[in-house]
């Protein structure tokens, strides 16, 4: 039934209004979430009028175009959208525990907790993660003042956003898909599912990847030309290399992701034929076009992380990158190889066994270049001057676990293998073992090595600790019984199990998600106690942690304008070369005026009217789809029309907050500096030891 006005949305969309008609504990579980989401919405209003934050809110975030900025709002968006994550994960894990008698949620609800954990993690966690950090770290590195495309940076943050914003509406009207991450038809075609649910998906999707693909573009052209002179490509440092990769599959695998959804769309919305059972469609046309997309997507995710890696364990282990040309080589090839595998997401779905084999291979050829980077990092290590710092508690995670996760990623890559265990929890345990190692501890790496630079004082060292072993040790509690439970059959994606001798070893993956829960909430106290500390940890100086590559010569904060002056680049790891010639911090002969873009509202303005329009177009109600299109549009070709949007900042103003600056770091000696950067790290003085690693390499 619709209506003209509301289209398909009447009080029966409404979560809480279930709950109240059929109090089951699923229905209870759904309606709680609702009221989260709602409670938490106006809990932010109320705190942003009491504290009269909506004028700095408005000025120098929602409509700053500052890739800084940009970057630390995707961190936020991130870190919000990661909390329900794993409190979707920690659910279903309740749910399987005790599945043996049924459990507590109904097997559709589970099924959307599997849909919207696996599309929230992956959409919307650890992309826009990702997104965040490589536009507050790149451009910096590269000695660039902003992207090259600083307005349609913050659009696509808008894209992102309003994805985001539709999982979390779907919490509250209507109910989203149960079709998986992957959403795949016929299941998710209209005859089954008539409702809004895979309507969500499909717009949430097709939004922010239109966002991402305007992000991969605009990463990829400021690294091609905003690099600093003397900036050549093979001085870059590795992680601006994982960017470049990244970037491109960015480029070319978000198309076809986009293209699949919209198809599906036009199945749903106008009745076409592409992906049915009957009437001349194929489904298997969609699985090639998502696993197009899905495998590039997977590596998308994990390079940008190795790239975080490369940078925290040269830092802290104080010497160059091992085998830098192998590192870069490495990557590309990973690169280009993740397109010519996707195949190996359905080897069991009818093609023949050469065509199997012939992914099968090409997937297993990608751990030669995987295992090329484990050992020049491990060579890296290798008699450097390591300081166990968070980030590289992190990196010990990462090297043992995600090693297990890839050997069993090229198990699977085995056709014979995958016919065995494929969507079983083997299957599960395989990509949660390469992800949350792989990606999510590169993350939290980078996360608790950038966040100085980035708001001028550390994270709290303890907590930290205790959050990344807490990781560390729930992770392989939650997931390695898993491999154990699909090897015996354990089908993926099932709310209940008959057989008794599983119950164990879901109990044990339980403990471990409640050891995840926690390290979840030593961040959340880690990150509360360092605010309040912020006097303590502050890092006045700029380079905490002795780093090597630009960002870190420069203040913490950085000003709006990155550098005073643009540098010139005359070696890799360039700023730990300058340290070491004693020619860092040398005070520029003249300053010059910067010009920088000016602060828009654009991108917000493309936030509202998308998640207007996705609502819309979820719930049928057409005049305000064309409304918020139409002003969306309008503002975007009026926009076209604002000429004068720079301003300069005059060369005096930059002259004398760098002076004041420098001063600040010749006060204190080379030798203090590193001093008091280990003691702080460390808690403790640096050993006397002499670094004997450089010539050895
Ligand atoms: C970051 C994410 C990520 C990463 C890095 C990988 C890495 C790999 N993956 Fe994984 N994979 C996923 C995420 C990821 N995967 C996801 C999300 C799915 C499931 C999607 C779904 O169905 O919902 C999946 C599913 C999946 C399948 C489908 C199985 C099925 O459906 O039945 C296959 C099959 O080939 C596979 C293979 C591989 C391989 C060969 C690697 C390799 O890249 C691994 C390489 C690494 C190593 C091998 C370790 C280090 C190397 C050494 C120490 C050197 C020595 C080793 C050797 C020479 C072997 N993956
Ligand atoms: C942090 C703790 C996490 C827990 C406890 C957890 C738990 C789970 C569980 C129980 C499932 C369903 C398994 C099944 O099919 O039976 C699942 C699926 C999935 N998870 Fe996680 N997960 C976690 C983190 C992550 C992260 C960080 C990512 C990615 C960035 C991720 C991506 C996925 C995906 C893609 C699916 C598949 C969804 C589908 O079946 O369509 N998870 N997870
Ligand atoms: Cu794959």
């Amino acid at each position: 039934m619709t209506d003209a006005l509301f289209g398909r949305l009447d009080l029966s969309s409404l979560s809480i209004w279930h709950a109240l008609q059929d109090p089951t504990p699923s229905e209870l579980v759904a309606a709680g979430a609702a009221m989260a989401v709602i409670l938490g919405g106006l809990g932010v209003l109320v705190l942003l009028t009491w504290f009269r934050l909506w004028g700095p809110l408005w000025r120098d975030w929602l409509t700053s175009v500052d890739h800084k900025r940009i970057g630390i709002m995707y961190c936020a968006l991130a870190l919000i959208m990661l909390a329900r994550g794993v409190i979707e994960g920690v659910l279903m894990r309740t749910q399987q525990a005790f599945g043996l008698d049924g459990g507590f949620l109904t097997p559709d609800h589970f099924s959307q907790l599997f849909s919207t954990h696996g599309t929230i993690m992956i959409f919307f966690v650890a992309m826009p993660f990702i997104a965040g950090v490589i536009n507050y770290v790149m451009p910096l590195q590269i000695g660039a003042r902003d992207m090259a495309f600083p307005v349609m940076n913050q659009i696509s943050l808008g894209l992102t956003a309003t994805g985001a914003a539709l999982v979390m509406i779907s919490l509250v009207l209507g109910k989203f898909s149960t079709g998986g991450w992957a959403n795949y038809p016929p299941y998710t075609g209209a005859d089954f599912q008539p409702g809004p649910g895979p309507d969500y998906w499909i717009w949430a999707i097709t939004l922010a990847g239109i966002g991402t693909t305007l992000s991969g573009i605009n990463f990829a052209v400021t690294i091609y030309k905003e690099r600093a002179p003397g900036m050549h490509f093979l001085r870059m440092p590795i992680f601006c290399w994982t960017v470049i990769c990244t970037s491109i599959i960015m480029i070319f695998a978000l198309p076809p992701l986009t293209v699949a959804a919209l198809m599906l769309a036009a199945d749903r919305y106008l009745e076409f034929h592409f992906f049915t059972n009957d009437l001349g469609g194929n489904m298997m046309n969609y699985v090639n076009l998502f696993w197009l997309f899905g495998h590039p997507e997977v590596y998308l995710l994990v390079i940008p992380c190795y790239g975080m890696f490369s940078e925290v364990i040269t830092t802290y282990s104080g010497k160059r990158i091992y085998g830098y040309m192998s590192m870069v080589y490495a990557t590309m090839s990973i690169a280009v190889l993740s397109f010519c595998v996707w195949l190996h997401h359905f080897f069991t779905m009818g093609q023949s066994a050469n065509v199997n084999a012939a992914f099968g291979i090409a997937s297993m050829a990608i751990a030669v270049p995987t295992g090329v980077k484990i050992y020049n990092w491990i060579a890296t290590l290798f008699r450097g001057r390591v300081r166990m710092t968070v980030p590289m508690i992190y990196a010990v995670g990462f090297f043992y676990l995600f090693t297990i996760g890839g050997l069993t990623g090229v198990m699977l890559a085995n056709p014979v293998i995958s016919y065995q265990v494929h969507n079983t929890l083997f299957l599960v345990a395989h990509f949660h073992n390469v992800i949350i190692p792989g990606v999510l501890f590169g993350l939290l790496a980078g996360y608790h090595y950038w966040f100085p630079k980035a708001f001028g004082f550390r994270l709290h060292e303890g907590w930290g600790r205790a959050a990344a072993v807490l990781w560390i040790v729930g992770f392989s509690f939650t997931f390695l019984p898993l491999y154990w439970l699909g090897l015996h059959g354990m089908p993926r994606r099932s709310p209940t199990f008959a057989e008794p001798s599983f119950q164990p070893m879901m109990w044990l993956a339980l403990f471990g998600a409640a050891l995840i829960l926690s390290a979840l909430t030593c961040l959340a106290i880690q990150l509360w106690i360092s605010i309040r500390r912020r006097d303590q940890l502050a890092v006045p100086l700029g380079d905490p942690w002795d780093g090597r590559a630009l960002e870190w010569s420069i203040p913490s904060p950085p000003p709006p304008y990155n550098f005073a002056v643009v540098p010139h680049v005359t070696a890799r790891d360039d700023f730990a070369e300058a340290k070491a010639a004693g020619r860092a911090y040398a005070e520029p002969e003249a300053y010059e005026d910067i010009e920088m873009p000016n602060n828009t509202a654009i991108g917000l303005i493309v936030c509202v009217c998308s998640t207007l329009m996705g609502v819309a177009l979820v719930f049928w109600i057409w005049w305000l789809a064309v409304l918020s299109l139409a002003v969306m549009l309008l503002a975007l070709v009026g926009r076209t029309f604002h000429t004068r949007n720079h301003h300069v900042i005059p060369a005096a103003r930059v002259a004398a907050e760098h002076r004041a600056w420098l001063a600040k770091v010749q006060a204190a000696t080379a030798v203090d500096r590193l001093q008091e950067t280990h003691t702080r790290n460390m808690g403790r003085a640096m050993p006397e030891r002499p670094n004997r690693t450089e010539a050895a390499e």
